[in-house]
C-alpha cells in the first residue's frame, strides 16, 4: 500500500519541471540507466517525463541500498570519534543554537532526546535551557514549549508530545528516551498536531547531511513522514512553516551528490556543526540576518 503510494507520488514528482528551490526534489529525476542508479539534475533529460513502475522500483531499491552502505560508513567513523573530540563538539554545536537568533525567538520547539550509543550530537543543554525558561548566560527567558519523539509504531509512525520536565522520559526498547502519552497525573500528554499554535524550530538528528540540505537519517522513514505531515498541517493552518535545522558533527557533513535521495526526503532549512550554522534555504538565510 505505501509502496504503490510512494510509487504515484515518485512519478508526480518526476513530471514536475521548473520547480523553486522550495521543491528542491522535484529538480532531480531517478535514473536507472547507469548500474549505480544515481541522480541526475533533470534539465538536460527535460523530454524524459515518463518512467515505468519497474524503473521506480528498480531505482528505489538501489537508492535503498546506497543509503544503508552511506549509513554504515559514517557509523564507523562516528565510533572511532574520541570521547574529548564529542565531548567538544557537543558543546560548541549546542553553543551555537543556544546563542542563535532562530532559537532565541522560537515559542515552540521539537527536539530530539539525543541517544549516546547511537553517536547523536547531544541535546542535553539545550533541553534544559528550555525547560529551566534560562538564556546562556543563566538568564530567565518566557518558556518556549518543547515537543519530543516518541515511536508508535514499526512503519514509520512517530508522534512529538509536549514535556514539562526530563522526569517525563522513559527508555524505549531502543534505549532512547520518551514521553508516555499520559502524564504522571493521568493527562493526555498534547500532540504536536493538536496544537494551537505554530511550531518555529524543528532540532533534528541525522546519520548525514549536505550543504544543499539533504539528509540521511536512520532509515526508518520516522522524521520523512512526521515533517511531510506537520507541513501540510501548518500550510492548512496558514501558519509559516518551521525551521528545520540539523545537528551535525562535523565529521557527517558530506560532499554534495553523496547523500542519495528520493522525493519523500524531506530537506533541512540549515546545519549546525562545530564550525557556525550552515543556513541552507531563504527562510534560514532571512533568520541568520
Ligand atoms: N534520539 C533520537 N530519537 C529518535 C530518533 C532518532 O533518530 N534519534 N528517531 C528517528 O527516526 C526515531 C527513532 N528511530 C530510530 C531508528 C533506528 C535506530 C537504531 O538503533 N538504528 C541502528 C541501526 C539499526 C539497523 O541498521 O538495523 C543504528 O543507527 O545504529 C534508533 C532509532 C524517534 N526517536
Ligand atoms: N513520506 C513518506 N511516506 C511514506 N513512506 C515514506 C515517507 N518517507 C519515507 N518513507 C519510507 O520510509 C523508509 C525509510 O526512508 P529513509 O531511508 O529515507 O529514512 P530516513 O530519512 O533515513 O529516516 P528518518 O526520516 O526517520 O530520519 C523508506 O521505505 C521510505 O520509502
Amino acid at each position: 500500500m505505501r509502496k504503490y503510494g510512494l510509487i504515484q507520488k515518485t512519478k508526480e514528482v518526476l513530471m514536475i519541471q521548473n520547480c523553486p528551490f522550495a521543491s528542491s526534489a522535484a529538480q532531480f529525476y531517478l535514473s536507472s540507466r547507469s548500474s549505480r542508479s544515481v541522480i541526475h539534475p533533470l534539465p538536460g533529460d527535460a523530454h524524459r517525463s515518463f518512467i515505468t513502475m519497474n524503473e521506480v522500483d528498480v531505482s528505489l531499491d538501489a537508492i535503498a541500498k546506497q543509503k544503508k552502505s552511506l549509513r554504515s560508513k559514517v557509523r564507523k567513523e562516528l565510533k572511532g570519534m574520541s570521547i574529548a573530540q564529542r565531548s567538544q563538539e557537543d558543546t560548541a554545536i549546542q553553543n551555537i543554537v543556544l546563542e542563535a537568533s532562530w532559537f532565541k525567538s522560537s515559542q515552540s520547539v521539537c527536539a530530539y532526546i539525543s541517544c549516546d550509543s547511537l553517536r547523536e550530537v547531544n541535546t542535553s543543554k539545550i533541553l534544559s535551557a528550555i525547560l529551566c525558561n534560562t538564556d546562556e548566560e543563566g538568564q530567565k527567558q518566557k518558556r518556549k514549549k518543547l515537543y519530543v519523539p516518541r515511536i508508535e509504531d514499526r512503519n514509520s509512525h512517530m508522534r512529538m508530545f509536549n514535556i514539562s520536565s526530563t522526569s517525563d522520559l522513559s527508555p524505549n526498547s531502543m534505549n532512547i528516551l520518551e514521553p508516555a502519552p499520559v502524564d504522571s497525573d493521568g493527562n493526555q500528554r498534547e500532540d504536536v498536531m493538536q496544537a494551537t499554535d505554530p511550531v518555529d524550530l524543528f532540532l533534528l538528528p541525522g546519520v548525514a547531511f549536505d550543504r544543499s540540505g539533504r539528509r540521511l537519517g536512520r532509515g526508518g522513514g520516522y522524521y520523512d513522514v512526521l515533517l511531510k505531515k506537520y507541513q501540510e498541517v501548518a500550510a492548512e493552518r496558514k501558519w509559516n512553516q518551521p525551521l528545520l535545522v540539523a545537528l551535525s558533527y562535523s565529521l557527517q557533513i558530506m560532499d554534495e551528490g553523496v547523500i542519495p535521495v528520493t522525493p519523500n526526503d524531506i530537506h533541512v532549512d540549515a546545519i549546525v556543526s562545530p564550525a557556525g550554522v550552515i543556513p541552507i534555504s531563504h527562510a534560514a538565510l532571512r533568520g541568520c540576518d
